[in-house]
């Protein structure tokens, strides 16, 4: 039996673009549901990353329980997701969606609606979930709510026009939260399922805790689970005893069961992280359900880039911590890799550029990693003479040019709306990354482009150079299209002509001297002069593009100390040593550590 009864249960997603205040708002509605005391209560509890405290963005979708008494005089419990915001984290936000029957959707009512804005809603849509508008931050003088609920009705087709529609609140200054708790209880489907069913629970999330290891974020579609029950993951088969059960209020509280329509964690000695796959349904072993649930597509890393430790002691050590970081990120993938140039290190792919910076991020100010990343790359497809096809996200793996019979890169379509003014640097930053114009409409003054761009052309710093191209007004959202045949080629950079394999990348042909000649210009300054002459090149295949000498240089350190001060010069020596620790050999040459970071940042 479920403690809860349905009726009385609520679930929902809060889904929105970036900044326009969805943590603000759980805060809030965290803190008028007396979950936490006023001492507790720091701001944005859902953004417990320190990396999310310290950008101010939502990165793993968050889950709490909530106790709300409603003026019809029940008491409800509230099942609050919260979603990122940001377009590499798409497919956790699908996730929140499938665990949740409505979205509560928050516009920024000095902003309107935005890319993700629309992003966001389609999931929503196509989850069948009943959504909610709120206009957010009309505390502002440039908010302007009525402008912004026309927007909603127009633009995303759901009815905004009246007060009871969309209500209007300032998540900072807490104008009518309980508007949007009453909108909530009011207008959202409670849950369905059968608590006497075979159990389906759906498996979420799953993450790793310091203090209990495994956790499992579930949501029960039908039956019940209790504490004790033995437990079976449909797709991997694995069972476990169920230690603990629980729900986030946000404090983990433990409860002795978890009955339909409730969301909650599942904690279970679980030592193979590979046994809780996201998206699987968990069921019991002694009355297993004929089926599981539909389940999620899997989410596909777009972006890969090799990560070297500095330090290769490391290796280990950062083995480990990746494994860790899979953990609390399922959309997260590494594989060991070789370099001639970098060592032992990893390949790994992301959901996207900013998902990678996360991930290097954490893995520095968490697990004290010093590292090198090599470029980022896409994923593509290259078919061979021979019939075969081979999908390559490292350049350094390309196959001689006279194998391949034809390459195909991966394309996006991308939305982007922007004020009209700005509309010019918009068309011609698209166009200069090879984007293929699909349609240009306009909501209210404002623009939305729809692109077809390569994607390779967006993952180095697309998103930037819209940003400043716009002065931060842009706003960007993407899907993955299909893959198109195209003029790509492989160029490696040679220095005192050894191929420095981490260097390598691929780039259409009409940007390769381009690119060749910005690389090995700034390698020139980067690389410290030595005895002889260095050549630093960038070819095709065996056709050089780009070519810079270093000069030769004489020096000898402990030529200074003239004379006798033996321990002076030893000391000099010996700096010398360490300084060579972070050097990497090339042939003859060395090459410092900190070249590497620097030629491998694209402009
Ligand atoms: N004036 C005003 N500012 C607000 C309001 N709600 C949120 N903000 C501010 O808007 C900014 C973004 O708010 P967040 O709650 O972090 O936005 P978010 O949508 O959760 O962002 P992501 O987690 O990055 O997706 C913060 O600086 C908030 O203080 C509001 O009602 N009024």
């Amino acid at each position: 039996m479920s403690e809860t009864p349905l009726s009385l249960i609520r679930n929902f997603s809060i889904i929105a673009h970036i900044d326009h205040g969805k943590s603000t708002l759980a805060d809030r509605l965290i803190e008028l549901c007396g979950a936490l005391t006023k001492r507790e209560m720091k701001s944005q509890v859902l953004d417990s990353m320190e990396l999310e405290q310290e950008r101010g963005i939502t990165i793993k979708a968050q889950t709490v329980r909530l106790t709300y008494p409603a003026k019809d005089g029940k008491t409800y419990i509230l099942n609050l997701m919260d979603t990122p915001g940001h377009v590499d984290f798409a497919y956790e936000v699908s996730r929140s969606l499938a665990a949740c029957e409505g979205s509560l959707l928050v516009v920024d009512a000095s902003q309107g609606v935005e890319a993700q804005t629309l992003a966001n809603v389609y999931q929503a849509i196509d989850a069948n979930h009943e959504i909610v508008p709120v206009l957010n931050k009309v505390d502002l003088p440039a908010a302007e709510p009525e402008k912004t609920r026309a927007q909603i009705e127009e633009v995303i087709g759901i009815p905004a026009s009246d007060p009871e529609d969309a209500v209007e609140i300032s998540a900072k200054t807490g104008i009518n939260i309980e508007g949007v708790l009453e909108a909530l209880v009011k207008r959202l489907p409670p849950p369905q399922g059968d608590a006497a069913a075979p159990l389906q629970a759906l498996l979420v999330d799953s993450w790793y805790d310091a203090y209990l290891g495994v956790i499992i974020l579930v949501r029960i579609k039908e039956g019940s689970l209790r504490k004790g029950d033995k437990i079976r993951m449909m797709e991997t088969g694995a069972t476990y005893h169920v230690d603990q059960l629980g729900v986030f209020s946000p404090k983990m509280t433990p409860v002795e069961s978890l009955g339909p329509g409730e969301i909650g964690y599942i904690n279970a000695a679980i030592k193979t992280v590979a046994d809780c796959k996201v998206g699987d349904t968990i069921t019991l072993d002694n009355r297993p359900a004929p089926a599981p649930l539909p389940g999620f597509k899997p989410s596909v890393p777009v972006v890969w880039c090799g990560l070297f430790p500095i330090d290769a002691d490391d290796f280990e050590k950062l083995r480990e911590s990746l494994g860790k970081l899979q953990l609390n990120d399922a959309s997260f993938h590494f594989e060991a890799e070789t370099s001639a140039a970098l060592g032992f290190g990893f390949r790994c792919g992301f959901l996207g550029l900013l998902h990678l910076e996360i991930i290097q991020e954490r893995l520095s100010r968490e697990f004290n990693l010093d590292l090198i990343a090599t470029a980022p790359s896409v994923v593509y497809r290259v078919f061979k003479t021979d019939g075969t096809m081979e999908l390559l996200h490292n350049p350094a793996d390309m196959p001689d040019t006279s194998l391949i019979e034809r390459i195909e890169e991966p394309w996006i379509k991308a939305s982007i709306m922007v004020q009209d003014e700005y509309l010019g640097n918009v068309l011609a930053l698209c166009s200069e990354r090879r984007g293929v114009q699909l349609d240009l409409t306009y909501v209210g003054n404002r623009a939305m482009a729809v692109y077809k761009l390569p994607l390779n052309e967006v993952v180095f710093d697309f998103y930037d150079k819209l940003k400043s191209a716009t002065r931060g007004y842009a706003s960007f959202d993407y899907q993955m299209d299909d893959y198109e045949e195209s003029d790509l080629v492989r160029i490696s950079i040679l220095v005192n002509h050894e191929p420095v394999d981490a260097l390598s990348f691929i780039a259409h042909r009409s940007a390769a001297d381009m690119r060749g000649r910005a690389i090995c210009a700034r390698l020139k300054d980067l690389i410290p002069r030595q005895l002889f002459k260095i050549a630093i090149q960038a070819a095709i295949g065996s056709k050089v593009i780009a070519r810079e000498t270093i000069g030769a240089l004489s020096k000898d350190v402990t030529a200074k100390c003239y004379g006798g001060d033996i321990s002076r010069k030893r000391k000099l020596l010996e700096k010398q040593k360490a300084g060579k620790k972070r050097m990497r050999q090339f042939g003859k040459v060395e090459i410092p550590q900190s070249a590497f970071l620097a030629a491998l940042k694209m402009d």
